[in-house]
């Protein structure tokens, strides 16, 4: 048997991101930084120790509705380009220093609009943060690539013109689309205009699907829109029957996901304080590894969970004994799964990830 990987061998190895929210990764002394500096005036703790403790705890109350609340706390200080760009460049350095090599980090630029920024201003303000985040992580020896996703909020009704934002930046950072927000009342399908619009425009999308709503929403965000990824997709266990002898039987939509090798873009953590896994433990990531979905592991809100990828792996170490092959699998399903062109793919996947897990063994 080969040891188990540690906290600091897990850190240490290149891994792979596609589900992290901007506005859900701030660093907490950077929230009451630009709270100060802006006059808001309504977080709900002034120190940093308390200010971090507060977010986790309120993310924690099993709704998804209620962990959304707590946005409002970081959206509300995310209202200049300034604080926009900062927040994007921390983001990167934050990530570059927990060994992350590749990431797509999402954002919804109508959120980001209160103070009067135009839409194109803010995407311009987080693809500048990004650049100037990447520069600042190759000055201390760490290389990383970010592609932003724009995310448009599924109760409101600004898809089509954010969708329509991602195809004007798509050369200058911008690699895909997304929709979040409640998802109980909300289906991908309210937004089937510009999902039709990017298919027309080649263009890459995930939704978020599967997560505090059943099949009925990753039907639709297949089937009807025809998202590449699912934002979680972790009720698609829902469509698994495991009988009491261990045999295993997949419904029609379970086996099109996994024939069709469709990635999820599974966020433990997150899921366990919404409420949509009852711990890390019980995921239905261990189901679906098993089963070989094609599975990848994400933070969602580093913030909100006060996690990092590497956290989320070592979670899974210790709840499914999971080795350096699993990690292996896990980052290059990850990769495999990224909007970036193929061949960009395959080069970090032969360049970087391979040889770093094979001198694990792996
Ligand atoms: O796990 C999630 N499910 C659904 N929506 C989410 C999740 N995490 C964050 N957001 C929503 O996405 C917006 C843009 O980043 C956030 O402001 C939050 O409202
Ligand atoms: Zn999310």
């Amino acid at each position: 048997m080969m040891p188990a990987p540690t906290p600091d061998e897990v850190r240490a190895a290149p891994k792979v991101l596609l589900h992290d929210h901007l506005d859900g990764g701030l660093r907490p002394a950077t929230v009451l930084e630009l709270a100060r500096a802006n006059g808001y005036d309504a977080l709900p703790a002034d120190d940093v120790a308390s200010l971090g403790a507060w977010f986790e705890s309120a993310a924690s109350s099993g709704s998804l509705e209620r962990y959304l609340e707590t946005f409002a706390h970081t959206v509300g200080v995310m209202q200049d380009v300034h604080a926009v760009r900062r927040v994007a460049a921390e983001c990167v350095e934050d990530l570059a220093a927990d060994g992350v090599v590749y990431a797509e980090v999402r954002f919804a630029p109508e959120l980001h609009v209160e103070r009067g920024l135009a839409l194109d201003t803010v995407v311009e303000a987080v693809l500048e943060g990004f650049a100037e985040g990447v520069a600042n992580a190759a000055a201390t020896g760490r290389r990383i690539r970010v592609g932003a996703l724009l995310t448009a909020m599924r109760h409101a009704a600004r898809s089509q013109e954010i969708a329509e934002l991602a195809i004007r930046y798509r050369d200058a950072g911008v690699v895909g689309f997304d929709i979040a927000g409640a998802e109980a009342g909300f289906p991908p399908t309210r937004h089937l205009d510009a999902f039709e619009y990017l298919r027309r425009e080649n263009a890459h999308f995930t939704i978020h699907a599967g997560e505090a709503f059943g099949l009925p929403s990753i039907w639709e965000a297949l089937q009807w829109c025809g998202a590449d990824r699912l934002g979680h997709g972790v009720r698609i266990v829902d469509d698994v029957t495991v009988a009491s002898d261990g045999s295993v039987r997949l419904g029609r939509l379970a086996a099109y996901v996994r024939d069709m090798r469709i990635p999820l873009e599974m966020c433990p953590s997150s899921n366990v304080q919404t409420g949509a896994a009852e711990s890390v433990a019980e995921h239905p990531i261990g189901l679906l590894r098993r089963l070989g979905f094609r599975v990848t592991v994400n933070t969602d809100n580093r913030l909100m969970s006060a996690t990092s990828l590497s956290r989320e792996l070592s979670l899974l170490v210790d709840a499914f004994g999971y080795g350096w092959r699993d990690l292996r699998w896990l980052t290059i399903n990850a990769m495999k799964s990224a909007f970036i062109p193929f061949d960009e793919r395959i080069e970090i996947i032969e360049g970087t990830l391979k040889p770093a897990y094979a001198a694990h063994g792996a």
